[in-house]
């Protein structure tokens, strides 16, 4: 907080009294200054003149004898091989101590920020400060949990006899040809596991070399990486050193440490925010690729878990909004809590970006798919009748009546006939309609015997086929009594209307969609979000984690009209999660095959964090009562731990029922804890939230409780299931503990009573 007051103080005028920028006598690089942030604390900074302008660029605040010490020795320079300014040290230092205590000085400042008001409005700023990423508090390394009562830790692997950067077929003469330092070069090419490369890595003092080794360790390739850091481009060697240090800070690899505090407006909202939320200034270069580049038709981001396709998509929708600010965008995802979060996230980012409140109006609009798809076919009003003919093959629908959860199983019961128990029951039902019927636009049994029916893991021989359509006949049937439609036939009714208005001149809803969490969406809410807008020039941009699909089907989007192969990426760094606690995460992947929504198989190897913490704990019970205790336990301790607030701990369970009965059982326990549903996050309590609910969220402590066999996965009729619909029921229990163990920033704890849950290996 002193820190981002120190910056704006300097944007207004450098020679303010209070600031105290001084040089320091005898250092290594003349431009060196330092600056008075509070008592005990000085800011390390260089200062550039060129052409009468200056520019401060802004390397961190340190504790004063620190400061000095650092400000003799570092040099500011441009790297010789690629042009990328860094700082560098005319001594090797013990950097982790520095660090270290500035994230100390990161905590004091936070609690500090909380006592003081936020200053106030700012004046125009006069010149150029280029500041460093400052680490966050929560970023801190937390204490290790103390393993109590741990029945299961990870059996150590066997550490393979070729260091990890040779079998991906990496020498330190091609890290030299990308400009990394002979030095770390020389220990990375050693390193032969993940972990000690990403304990070598943090040990880089310029971050791009950090991020450039950790994707390298992850089996990239290394033309990749070397296009994704901008490492590919000649050197322009031309100017004077300080226009090739001005010149290396806008390179792409130095983008992810450094940014440009030009607008005023930009770092005013930072300060007064009183917290430097990298997310919202400093972008990983594939990410800025995202934001930045136009797509001829539908592209797609995929990514694990926490590696930034939500801030993609923040930073897209404001980028495509400020180009044109006459521009349409839906900014949609499938709940409505996390569209929530999309709208208050954005609004963070930056509160100038327009919101359009209402379907047609300029900016972006953002809403749960199921709100937009009722909010269009209520715009139809009487013109649905045509769309329901064209997909149900009737009319006389009443748009706000819903289905009842039995109708299927009733349907199946009214048709009668010898299908297979497999085949008659509800969850193969609803998936035949919503996979084939509905967005093939079935209407009749002669249509129904003949459609592909791709994609669906069951074959049915005509005599079945002719069964399951008496069974759908039924449902639909008892629909059209009640004038009632279920959530998919409304999608497959509003982008029948959608489609129709616009081939009769009435135009599109949209003129740029952007789709976060992907995996969840049924084929008919993807048919309707093709036709919101015009296919064409950044019509469409999906993010996805295939990894995190907990709920309906698998979709193949090009079955369904959308083609984003060709330009599909994936991104593999996570900013969340530390290194141990992905790494459990990743294992619970393990017994799973995956494919994304473009039909190919998706690998989790890849995925890394640049963060590292304690290793995630698991408790054992005898008992659920016992169970609690440990929980109850372990929550205090966490909460005891400076800066750990309620709300940043959350409980997490598989079900309803297990919730209320967990937030019980720990109230009973003294734990100040508050279930979660459809409401935010509130402060002053740990939060109790099922599994599901928890998707798209984080916080610094989690710890997953009920984790037990017959809890997880959750009890299923297994008799009734045909073996591809077990199979991806297994599989959708298997991401969903993958999202609640990635929910976690710092601490990951797991708990269970009597036998654990086969998912946990
Ligand atoms: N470039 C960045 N710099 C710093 N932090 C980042 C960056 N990108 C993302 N983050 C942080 O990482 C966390 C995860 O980001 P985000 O929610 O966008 O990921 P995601 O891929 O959508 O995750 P999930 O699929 O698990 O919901 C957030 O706390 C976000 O602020």
């Amino acid at each position: 907080m002193k820190a981002l007051a120190f910056l704006d103080k300097l944007t207004k005028d450098d020679t303010l009294p209070g600031l105290h920028i001084e040089p320091i006598k005898g250092s290594a690089d003349s431009r060196i200054r330092t600056g008075r942030v509070d008592r005990g604390y000085r800011a390390v900074l260089f200062k550039l003149t060129e052409g009468g302008a200056v520019t401060y660029v802004f390397h961190g605040v340190y504790e004063h004898d620190k400061a000095n010490h650092l400000a003799e020795r570092a040099v500011l320079k441009t790297n010789p091989v690629n042009g990328v300014t860094e700082v560098r040290y005319v001594e090797p230092a013990p950097l982790a101590d520095w660090e270290k205590e500035h994230a100390e000085y990161e905590a004091m400042a936070q609690l500090e920020a909380e006592k003081e008001a936020t200053e106030g409005a700012r004046d125009t700023a006069e010149e150029t400060v280029a500041a460093e990423a400052a680490e966050s508090a929560q970023a801190e390394a937390p204490e290790p949990a103390e393993e109590a009562a741990v029945v299961a830790k990870p059996a150590e692997p066997e550490v393979p006899a070729e260091p990890l950067l040779t079998r991906h077929g990496v020498d330190a003469t091609a890290l030299a040809q990308l400009g990394v330092d002979e030095a770390l070069a020389a220990r990375a090419v050693q390193a032969h596991t993940e972990e000690e490369l990403l304990a070598v890595a943090e040990d880089a003092e310029a971050e791009w070399q950090e991020l450039v080794l950790i994707a390298l360790g992850s089996g990239q390739g290394i033309d990749e990486v070397r296009r994704e850091f901008g490492l590919d481009a000649a050197v322009d060697t031309t100017g004077t050193e300080e226009q090739r240090i001005l010149r290396g800070l806008q390179h792409p690899a130095a983008l992810v440490t450094y940014t440009w505090i030009e607008d005023d407006e930009e770092l005013r909202r930072v300060v007064e925010d009183g917290d430097f939320s990298a997310w919202r200034v400093f972008l990983h270069p594939l990410q800025k690729e995202f934001v930045e580049r136009d797509y001829n038709g539908p592209a797609k981001l995929a990514g694990g878990a926490g590696t930034g396709k939500t801030v993609v998509l923040l930073h897209r929708a404001r980028r495509l909004a400020a180009e044109n600010p006459e521009a349409r965008i839906l900014l949609t995802t499938f709940t409505r809590n996390l569209a929530d979060a999309l709208r208050r996230d954005l609004v963070k980012l930056d509160p100038t970006v327009p919101i359009a409140k209402q379907l047609g109006e300029p900016g972006v609009h953002v809403t749960g798919v199921d709100a937009l798809v009722r909010a269009v076919a209520m715009k139809a009003g009487r013109d649905v009748g045509a769309a329901t003919g064209t997909v149900l093959g009737a009319e006389g629908y009443d748009l706000s009546d819903r289905r009842d959860a039995k109708a299927w199983s009733e349907a199946v019961d009214a048709a009668g006939g010898d299908l297979p128990a497999e085949v008659a029951n509800e969850t193969f039902m609803a998936a035949e309609y919503a996979m084939v019927v509905l967005p093939k636009r079935v209407r009749t049994v002669e249509e129904y015997v003949r459609v592909p029916r791709r994609g669906r893991g069951t074959a049915l021989n005509r005599k079945q086929r002719l069964q399951v359509w008496k069974v759908i006949e039924k449902y639909r049937a008892a629909g059209r009594a009640k004038g009632a439609l279920d959530f998919e036939e409304i999608a497959a009714v509003s982008a029948a209307y959608a489609q129709q208005r616009a081939e009769g001149g009435g135009g599109r809803f949209f003129d740029h969609v952007l789709v976060d969490e992907g995996q969840d969406l049924t084929p008919a809410k993807w048919q309707f979000l093709r036709v919101m807008v015009e296919p064409g020039r950044n019509d469409m941009f999906l993010a996805e984690d295939t990894h995190q699909r907990i709920y309906g089907q698998k979709v193949t989007l090009s079955h369904y009209g959308i083609e984003s192969r060709g330009r599909s990426r994936r991104l593999t760094l996570n900013y969340r999660t530390t290194q141990q606690n992905l790494g459990w995460a990743m294992k619970v992947l393990d017994g799973g095959e995956f494919e994304d929504l473009d039909g190919e198989a998706e690998s989790h190897t890849e995925y890394r964090s640049a963060r590292s913490g304690p290793k995630p704990v698991v408790l054992a019970a005898r008992s659920f009562a016992e169970e609690l205790d440990a929980a109850a336990d372990l929550i205090a301790k966490w909460s005891r731990q400076p800066g750990v607030k309620l709300e940043t701990i959350a409980v997490l369970v598989r079900t309803k029922p297990t919730l209320t009965k967990v937030v019980t059982g720990l109230a009973e326990r003294g734990v100040k804890i508050r279930a979660v549903e459809q409401e935010s996050v509130r402060a002053g309590a740990v939060v109790g939230m099922t599994m599901h609910r928890a998707k798209g969220t984080e916080f610094s402590h989690v710890l997953l409780m009920d984790v037990r066999d017959g809890a997880l996965p959750v009890g299923m009729r297994k008799a009734n299931f045909s073996e591809a619909d077990l199979d991806d029921a297994l599989l959708r229990e298997r991401s969903l503990l993958y999202v609640a163990a990635t929910r976690a920033r710092d601490v990951l704890a797991v708990s269970y009573h009597g036998a654990r849950s086969p998912l946990l290996g």
